[in-house]
Order: C-alpha cells, then sequence, then structure tokens
C-alpha cells in the first residue's frame, strides 16, 4: 500500500516536471510578446504624435519615446544574430541586425522600430511552423500515458511508465485508456482504436494472445497484458523516430541551396555598398539590407516537406527519409507482390487430392507436420483444415525451408517434402500420376502445393486466397496519375496470377518467379529507364523491396523485417495509399518549386526596387511577414490531402 502511495506521488511528480516545462516555454514566449508589443506601442506614440501634433510635442521626448520603443524591439533580434554568429551558422537574423545598426546609427529611430517590429512578427510565424513540426511529436508522444497500472503478487500498483515500466511485467488496462507500452494480451476481451498509428478507424478486436501496441486505447473491455516493448522500441516509438528523421534529413535542393548561402551575404553587402556609394542616402541602404533577409525562402522547403510528413503518417504512411518524397513524384512503374499484397493472403484449403491407395487424412497429417515451423500462408491454411478436422500433426526433424519453393523434413524416418511440384520434381520425385488433376486445379483458380513421403507422391493440396476489394480501385488510381507500367510478380502457378491480374486490371505479369527472379525482373525494369515502386509485404519480398527505387512495405504493422527492407512503410492493408502516397509527393514538389520562386522572386525584384528607392524600409519589414505567411499558407494545404481518405472507413486486411 505505501508503495502504491510512493508510486502515485513520483508519477505526479513526473507529470508535474512535465507541465512545468511547458509553462516555462509558454512564460517566455508571453513576455517576449510582452516587450514587443510595449516596444510597439512606445513607437507608434512617436510615429502619431509627430502626425497628429506635429508641433506642439517636443522633439526630444518624440525620439525618445522611439528610441526605447525600437530599443525593446531591436534587442532580442541583436540577441538572435550574435548567437547566429557564434554558432557560425548564416542566417537572416544577421542581415536585419545589420540594417538596424545602419538605422539607429543615422537616428531614425522610428524606422528602426517599425523595422524590428515587422520582423519579430516574421520571425514568430517562422519559429511557430517549426514548433508546428515538433508539436505533431509531441502529439505523438503524448499517446503513450505517463503512467501505468503494474499487476504484482495480484495487486494493482500505479507505477511511472517513463522510468519504472520493465519489458515482462505485467499491467491493467481499463476501458478508455491508452496502452502504456507493445505487449499480448493475457487475459480479457475487448477492442481497441488503432487508428493513431494504422491510420485506420476500425477497431481491431483483442483476446488472449493479440498483439497491443503502445498509444493505442482500449475501449470496451478491462485487459492484463504482458509487456514485450517499451519506449523507443515500440511501434509508436519507432513512428516517432522515424518523424524526428524525415524532419532532420535533407531534400537534394535543400543542400544545394546550403552551399550557396556563404556566397548570399557578402553580395548583398555589396549590392548594399554600392547603393550608398552613388546615392549617399541610408534609407536605401537600410531598405536593401532588409529586402534581402530570406525569411520566406528558409521556410520554402522545411514547411513543404514537414505538411507532407504529417499528412502521410496520419494515414499511416511512414516516409523513412524525405529524399524518398522526391522519388514517389517520379515513380513510373509499380510492381507488386501477389500474395499478402494484391490478395488479402489469407489462404484456405480449397480441395485435397490424394493419389490412389493414400489416406485423406494421411495426407493432410504429413503436411501440417512437415510445416509445422513454416509461417507460410499455406502452412497456416493447412494447420486450420487439420485442427477443424482433429489431425494431431507431429513436429518433425531435420526441418528446412527453400524460399519460394517448399518445405521440407524428415517425419517418422522418412523424408517428405511439401512445395510446388516443379520442386518435387527437381528432387527427383515423380509427379506424372497427378498432373493431369493438378492441371485441372490450377485451371480452377488454385493455388496447388504437392506432398512427397519417401521419394513418392502422395497427392496436392489445393488453396484459395480472396483478392482485396480495393486493389483494382488503387490500379485505376495510379493509372490515371500516369503510371505506365503497373506489373505483378508472384511465386504461385501462371493460371492463378493471370486471373487475378485480369480482375484487377493489371497485363504484366511474371508467374512462378523465385525470391531471386523478383528481383531481377525489378532490376531490368530499372534499367530501361524508369523508376520503380515494388510493393511487397512478407519475409520473401525483402530482396525485391531492396531492389526498388522505392520499396513499399505493406501491413508494417508490427513486423520489423519488412520495415527495414523497405523506403516507406504503410501501417495498414489499404492499396489506395500508394496512389495517394504518389500524388502528395507530386504536390509537395509543386508546392517546394512555388515556395521557392515566390522566396527567391520576392528577394530579387525587392532588392531591384530597393536600391532604386521606391521601397521604404519599413515597407519592406511589412513585405516579408506578407510573404512569410503566404508560403506557410501555402505548405499548409498539404496537411489537408488525404483528409477525405481519413474519414473513408478501409477494409481491414
Ligand atoms: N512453406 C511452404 N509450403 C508449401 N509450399 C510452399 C511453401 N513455400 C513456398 N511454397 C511453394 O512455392 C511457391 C512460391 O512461394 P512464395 O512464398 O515465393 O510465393 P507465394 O506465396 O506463392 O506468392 P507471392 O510471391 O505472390 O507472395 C508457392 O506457390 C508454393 O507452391
Ligand atoms: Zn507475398
Amino acid at each position: 500500500m505505501v508503495d502504491t502511495v510512493k508510486a502515485e506521488d513520483a508519477a505526479k511528480k513526473a507529470e508535474d516536471t512535465a507541465k512545468k516545462s511547458d509553462n516555462k516555454a509558454g512564460r517566455a514566449e508571453m513576455t517576449r510578446l510582452g516587450i514587443a508589443l510595449l516596444g510597439g506601442i512606445l513607437v507608434l506614440n512617436s510615429y502619431l504624435s509627430k502626425l497628429l501634433f506635429s508641433s506642439a510635442v517636443d522633439v526630444n521626448a518624440r525620439d525618445l519615446s522611439a528610441f526605447i520603443g525600437a530599443l525593446m524591439l531591436s534587442l532580442p533580434i541583436f540577441w538572435e544574430a550574435a548567437r547566429d554568429l557564434v554558432r557560425g551558422k548564416v542566417h537572416m537574423n544577421e542581415l536585419v541586425a545589420l540594417a538596424l545598426v545602419a538605422a539607429f546609427a543615422s537616428g531614425d529611430y522610428r524606422t528602426a522600430g517599425a523595422v524590428a517590429f515587422f520582423m519579430l512578427i516574421t520571425i514568430t510565424i517562422e519559429k511557430r511552423t517549426a514548433i508546428g513540426a515538433e508539436a505533431a511529436i509531441e502529439a505523438v508522444v503524448r499517446l503513450t500515458p505517463r503512467t501505468a497500472r503494474r499487476i504484482k503478487d495480484g495487486k494493482e500498483e500505479v507505477i511511472d511508465a517513463l522510468n519504472d515500466l520493465h519489458t515482462g511485467d505485467v499491467c491493467r488496462v481499463r476501458p478508455g485508456e491508452n496502452f502504456p507500452a507493445d505487449g499480448v494480451i493475457l487475459s480479457g476481451v475487448s477492442t481497441v482504436n488503432q487508428a493513431t498509428i494504422t491510420g485506420e478507424s476500425l477497431p481491431a478486436d483483442k483476446n488472449p494472445g493479440s498483439e497491443v501496441f503502445a498509444g493505442t486505447q482500449n475501449l470496451t473491455g478491462l485487459v492484463d497484458f504482458r509487456v514485450t516493448r517499451i519506449g523507443r522500441d515500440t511501434t509508436l516509438g519507432k513512428v516517432r523516430n522515424l518523424i524526428a528523421d524525415a524532419e532532420r534529413s535533407k531534400l537534394p535542393i535543400m543542400r544545394a541551396i546550403d552551399n550557396y548561402v556563404g556566397y548570399y551575404t557578402p553580395t548583398i553587402l555589396m549590392i548594399a555598398g554600392l547603393a550608398w556609394f552613388i546615392t549617399e542616402k541610408i534609407d536605401r541602404v537600410i531598405a536593401v539590407l532588409v529586402m534581402a533577409v530570406p525569411a520566406a525562402l528558409v521556410i520554402a522547403t522545411p514547411s513543404a516537406v514537414i505538411a507532407a510528413i504529417a499528412a502521410a503518417s496520419r494515414l499511416g504512411i511512414l516516409i523513412k527519409d524525405v529524399s524518398y518524397i522526391e522519388l514517389a513524384a517520379r515513380i513510373k512503374a509499380v510492381v507488386f507482390d501477389k500474395t499478402g499484397t494484391l490478395t488479402e493472403g489469407k489462404l484456405e484449403v480449397a480441395r485435397l487430392q490424394p493419389l490412389d491407395g493414400v489416406e485423406l487424412a494421411d495426407l493432410l497429417l504429413v503436411a501440417t507436420t512437415v510445416e509445422h515451423h513454416s509461417n507460410h500462408p499455406a502452412a497456416e491454411a493447412m494447420r486450420k483444415l487439420a485442427k477443424e478436422a482433429g489431425i494431431q500433426w507431429q513436429d518433425p526433424e531435420h526441418y528446412q525451408e527453400v524460399a519460394g519453393k517448399g518445405v521440407q523434413a524428415t517425419f517418422s524416418g522418412q523424408k517428405c517434402l511439401v512445395g510446388r511440384a516443379s520442386w518435387l520434381r527437381e528432387e527427383g520425385i515423380d509427379t506424372a500420376a497427378m498432373d493431369k488433376t493438378l492441371g485441372e486445379a490450377e485451371e480452377e483458380g488454385l493455388s496447388v502445393v504437392s506432398v512427397a513421403r519417401d521419394g513418392r507422391c502422395m497427392g496436392w493440396i489445393g488453396l484459395r486466397d480472396a483478392i482485396r476489394p480495393v486493389s483494382a480501385e488503387a490500379i485505376a488510381m495510379l493509372k490515371e496519375l500516369g503510371v505506365t507500367q503497373c506489373c505483378m510478380v508472384t511465386g504461385d502457378n501462371d493460371r492463378v496470377a493471370q486471373a487475378v491480374a485480369a480482375q484487377i486490371g493489371i497485363t504484366e505479369v511474371r508467374s512462378s518467379c523465385l525470391p531471386e527472379e523478383k528481383e531481377q525482373y525489378v532490376r531490368k525494369l530499372k534499367q530501361s529507364g524508369v523508376n520503380v515502386a515494388v510493393v511487397g509485404d512478407g519475409v520473401n519480398d525483402a530482396p525485391a523491396l531492396a531492389a526498388g527505387d522505392l520499396g513499399i512495405a505493406m501491413g508494417a504493422f508490427g513486423s520489423d523485417i519488412a520495415v527495414q527492407s523497405a523506403s516507406v512503410a504503410l501501417m495498414n492493408n489499404d492499396l489506395r495509399r500508394i496512389p495517394f502516397l504518389i500524388g502528395l509527393a507530386r504536390k509537395t514538389r509543386m508546392l517546394m518549386n512555388q515556395n521557392l520562386a515566390i522566396g527567391l522572386g520576392f528577394i530579387v525584384v525587392g532588392v531591384y526596387f530597393a536600391t532604386l528607392g521606391h521601397v521604404t524600409p519599413v515597407g519592406a519589414a511589412l513585405l516579408h511577414s506578407v510573404s512569410s505567411l503566404f508560403v506557410i499558407f501555402n505548405s499548409a494545404r498539404l496537411v489537408r490531402s488525404g483528409e477525405a481518405m481519413d474519414q473513408q472507413e478501409t477494409t481491414k486486411g
């Protein structure tokens, strides 16, 4: 009991410190805002008094008001500029600071004040976007509760989920609460809203043995679960890391800009110097300096990229590096794996065909025993049927899996093989006795797995898979986007492959492929000069995924292998996310170009007019606020894309 109280205290304290740091940041911002406002009023006061009572008010008093106001507004900018200089960062602040120094030196405090005021507004706007990205990550982190109810010696205790929770602990989660970690349900039945990770709002049913994930919400039942992954290792933790990485990684265009930044300030100083030399008007120099601040340019690409990543991850699309956005926009061919990608990947046994003299139950017993350790969807289908039929399969000896061909093992002293017929023939088994029925089964659209024992054929098992309801729609959407080639590669037989392809509108089909043949196919396609995306699910697709320009892993929710070899991970099984991603990437590219053009054009035109004396320093500062806002709103349009998709209910896979 004492322990529980202590733990509750600790948890509260953790919560409080977190809250306090939130408050601190907020208070600092409020102070800054207050100072800026006061400074602004002082400067405005000076302006108005000059305008309204030009003779009545003492000139010195008016100037003093402007001077104090301008100083209050300028100090934060001087501070930032000095910090940038010390850090060796060439940034916009130093140009502003220089302009302000010039204004102060010429005794034009009102101009200094007004310029500083508008530049502060611009800086605040831009900080807000940066904070916006951090807020997106914060929101993800906040999904994991700070406390957990741990069950120890049959008693419930509240502990600090960040520090005191370990793998292997058993925790209780009430309806309405979020899971504090990844784990497996021990007792209780419930439904869970996993939308935060998968982007699918359909709740998932959970029973003992089901996997649950940190940050998802328990809806209906009280459950106890064993913690398997905590903190950064959880699926949500990985999501967070991926977002953070994506933000830090740089597009080629950003790197190109970085290369020129070093020349920028000297060039502008030269122009300003020339303006001063020719006209001897300090006003123009100030205007040129202010105009040249690359405010909108600095946020042109990051604002678009952050918006795109936010929009994608809300739909359960994880982009592992921002450079993949650029790639996705240029995709011209998409290669799909069949089983588990275009189809559900949940096979069902449709027919059992033992050869003459072989018992039906014997065929299934041998097949399930040899498949005992296999994760292949065919193996799962056989086990399901065997369970229903009450057949007790056994643990075989010398188990071996031959990728893309089948499995073999020794069962009661006899070597048995389960896999494709061509592989059995390679192993010297005569399959002639069943070639006819097997051909007929394939004609019917069944995937066929053959079984052999002790060098002799036993028969075959025919399996059926359902096509995903959205596959055809996704292919049509891709074609609409101008993706010229949609292809299917599969290890399955040609008849099944052709039947599936015909139903969803794919014409390019490669069947009976081994994993390395899939990879070769992708390489060839790439060599023909198109950008290729590969979509796959399972372990055997990893080489092909890695070979594509863009590897997209389906249903990556909770499976690490697929995520590792892919450049984009879909946390759900909705194929329509792929055309969405390509569309989003193209929109992002377009917006980035727009933003860069706006930012660059603004400076070139602005500096030109400022040099000629057509722009006042205050006007230039005001224009910066406007152009920065424009860029931000332009990028924010991306965040909204896919919202309609968000609402749509998608089929669970
Ligand atoms: N564990 C297994 N049990 C039985 N047959 C297998 C097994 N593994 C592979 N096979 C045989 O090899 C073929 C190719 O398998 P692979 O896993 O490469 O692709 P697939 O599951 O048929 O489909 P896709 O390539 O579209 O994902 C299967 O169709 C099956 O005949
Ligand atoms: Zn597959």
